[in-house]
């Protein structure tokens, strides 16, 4: 049986710290994956602290076999040498059946597990993946003296973490978040696409055939169409189990570093979805997941007018031929609480957020 609710927020070892009840929302537009056994790569860190959500040390896939040690030191001496400030330093960690994930967590939580904001645990398949981490980290936490707890996010990147959504999101109050991997769910959902994430043009739908002036379709004249979203169904899933549990949806990778346009669209639909930020994998995606995964001027600006012409909150009023109430009120409220959020550490968008005039809203 499961933990039971009077004992679910008690350490789960003497010394360790209290679980937190609530998990902070705080800004991570772009999870920044480096290698900290690449020199250049991490030559680059200290000057990134303070322009990105969140700097994360990869140990896992795009590191190689024989530098998996080299990786790890090179993480402990970035975490030790490294003031953060606002910006969250996360790790990925090597998965719990490979012979390096063990290391990775005793390492880090006894090194640095005092800089360390978030664990990120890769092809997490169930509950007792996260339950195997969550007393570890509680043991390593008592053992290293530390205060506060180091949270716990989950890749969904197997069919069987897909089923398992809901109970991952529920196996500990240490869950901060879930990212989608589509590399790896792709390979193991044994779908047909070799993208990192994106979409597909072979993924369409077409419009249906003209019909001439007898009826008869047209089955050869040109027909619209239009490509669709791979990945929709899967990211649905995670804003619903991860809303349901307090915790927060993240896009992963997007692998054509080049196509800017694209990264944006698909970090764009992740971000309506409810997804509240990205993995960058290359600093040019730092800007574009920074963009997206902030609310627009336009959108701030309607929100907090709904908001001031809504009162209380309740009933209906009409702005610009629009019907707004109880619930569309609701709506520009995570607008409204987003862009505090972020406007709490990214100047720039203060500055822009500030000059909304008193007469837009
Ligand atoms: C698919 C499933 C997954 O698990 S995705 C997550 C795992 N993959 C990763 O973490 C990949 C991280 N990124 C990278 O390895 C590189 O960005 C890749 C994609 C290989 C491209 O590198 P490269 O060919 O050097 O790009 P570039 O010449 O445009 O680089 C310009 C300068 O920027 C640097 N750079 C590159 N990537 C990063 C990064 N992630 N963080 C910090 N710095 C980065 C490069 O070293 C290069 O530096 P310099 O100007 O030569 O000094
Ligand atoms: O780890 C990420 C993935 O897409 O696989
Ligand atoms: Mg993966």
């Amino acid at each position: 049986m499961s933990r039971t609710a009077k004992d679910f927020f008690a350490p789960l070892a003497v010394g360790a710290p209290t679980p937190l009840r609530d998990i902070p929302a705080r800004p991570s537009r772009a999870i920044h994956f480096f290698d900290p056994g690449n020199e250049k790569m991490a030559a680059k860190v200290p000057d990134m602290v303070g322009s990105v959500d969140v700097l994360l040390g990869n140990l896992e896939d795009a590191v190689k076999a024989e530098n998996k040690e080299k990786s790890r030191q090179g993480l402990v001496a970035i975490g030790k040498a490294t003031d953060f400030g606002k910006t969250q330093f996360w790790t990925r960690v090597n998965s719990l059946d490979s012979p390096w994930g063990l290391d990775d967590l005793v390492t880090l939580v006894t090194e640095i597990g005092d800089k360390l904001d978030v664990i990120m645990v890769p092809k997490v398949q169930g509950a007792e993946d996260i339950h195997y981490v969550d007393r570890l980290l509680a043991q390593l936490e008592a053992k290293a003296g530390l205060d506060r707890p180091i949270l716990v996010h989950a890749i969904l990147e197997t069919a069987r973490g897909v089923a398992n959504i809901e109970e991952i999101c529920a196996a500990s109050p240490r869950m901060q978040g879930l990212s989608l991997g589509p590399a790896d769910l792709a390979a193991d959902r044994r779908m047909k696409t070799t993208r990192v994430g994106g979409g597909h043009p072979g993924y369409l739908v077409r419009e249906d055939p003209t019909r001439d002036d007898l009826g008869v379709p047209q089955y050869d004249a040109p027909r619209t169409s239009y490509q669709q979203d791979l990945w929709h169904y899967t990211i649905a899933r995670m804003v619903d189990a991860c809303a349901m549990h307090g915790i927060y949806p993240y896009y992963g990778p997007f692998g054509d570093i080049r196509d800017t346009v694209a990264c944006e669209d698909q970090f764009r639909n992740a971000f309506l979805l409810g997804c509240v930020g990205a993995w960058s994998l290359h600093p040019a995606q730092i800007t574009i997941a920074n963009k997206v995964f902030s609310p627009s001027v336009e959108d701030v600006a309607h929100a907090r007018r709904v908001i001031a012409a809504m009162g209380d909150g309740t009933g209906a009023v009409m702005i610009d031929g629009k019907m707004e109430d109880d619930a569309s009120v609701k709506q520009c409220q995570v607008m409204v609480a987003l862009a505090e959020e972020l406007a709490a550490i990214d100047p720039a968008l203060k500055e822009q957020y500030d000059a909304i005039e008193v007469a837009d809203v």
